[in-house]
C-alpha cells in the first residue's frame, strides 16, 4: 500500500490551518512539514510551533523533514511538538548514527534522507536503524522543481538492499512528484510520496490525492 504525504511547503499560507483540516479530512495517509534553517538550504519555513498546531488539529502522522544544520540540536523540541517521525538529512550532521538512535529513544520514527549528490553507500552503515529513508528526487530548498529521474537507481538500490539484507525500512520520495512520476517511483521500490505542488496546485487537492493514491494501490 503506498503512502501519501502532502507537503504544506505549497500550502496556502493564509489558511494553513484550513489547508491541514482539508488533508485530514482527505485520503492523504501523513503530512510531510518542511523545516528549512536558512543555511543547509537558503529559505526558512516552519518551527516546532506549527508543528504543535498541526497535531491540535489532525490525527494524521506528522512527518517532519528537517533541513537544518546539526540537526542533533532541535529533535527534542519537535518531538515534544508532537512529530511522529523525524528525517535528518545524512549531510548535515558528523554523529548521523546516534542522532538516529536518538530520535527513537524519543519515541519518534527515525528517518534518513540523501540528497540528490549523495550516493546510497554513505547511509549503509544507519539502514538496520532507520524506520524510513528519503530519497530527494529534487535538490532540497523549494518546492514545484523538476523531478531528477536519475534518482529512480537509487530507490532500486534501495529496495535491493533492504530485500538482501531482510530490512523493513520504508523509502520515501521527495520533489517533482506527479501522476508520471509517483508510478515510476512505485515501480522502483518507493512506499512513501511526498508531493506538493502537484496536490495543492490541483483543483482539488481532495481529488488529487485520490488520484495520487490509486496510482500507488
Ligand atoms: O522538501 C521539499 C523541498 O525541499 C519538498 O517536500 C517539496 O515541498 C516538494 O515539493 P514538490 O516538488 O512536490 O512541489
Amino acid at each position: 500500500m503506498g503512502k501519501i504525504a502532502p507537503s504544506i511547503l505549497s500550502a496556502d499560507i493564509k489558511k494553513l490551518g484550513e489547508d491541514i483540516q482539508m488533508l485530514d479530512q482527505s485520503e492523504a495517509d501523513w503530512i510531510h512539514i518542511d523545516i528549512m534553517d536558512g543555511h543547509f538550504v537558503s529559505d526558512i519555513t516552519f518551527g516546532s510551533n506549527v508543528v504543535a498546531a498541526a497535531k491540535k488539529i489532525t490525527d494524521l502522522p506528522l512527518d517532519v523533514h528537517l533541513m537544518v544544520e546539526e540537526p542533533e540540536k532541535i529533535i527534542t523540541k519537535f518531538i515534544e511538538a508532537g512529530a511522529t517521525g523525524i528525517t535528518v538529512h545524512a549531510e548535515t550532521t558528523k554523529h548521523l548514527h546516534r542522532v538516529m538512535q536518538d530520535i527513537k529513544k524519543q519515541g519518534a520514527y527515525p528517518g534518513v534522507v540523501i540528497n540528490p549528490g549523495t550516493p546510497v553507500s554513505f547511509i549503509e552503515p544507519v539502514l538496520p536503524i532507520v524506520d524510513l529513508v528519503l530519497v530527494m528526487t529534487v535538490n532540497p530548498g523549494a518546492g514545484g522543481q523538476k523531478f531528477i529521474s536519475e534518482m529512480v537507481q537509487k530507490i532500486e538500490q534501495l529496495a535491493n538492499y533492504r530485500r538482501e539484507h531482510d530490512l523493513d525500512f520504508l523509502i520515501q520520495v521527495d520533489g517533482g512528484i506527479n501522476n508520471e512520476t509517483i508510478q515510476i517511483c512505485h515501480e522502483a521500490g518507493a512506499d512513501v510520496f511526498v508531493a506538493g505542488s502537484n496536490i495543492f496546485g490541483a483543483a482539488s487537492p481532495e481529488d488529487q490525492i485520490q488520484t495520487l493514491k490509486k496510482l500507488v494501490n
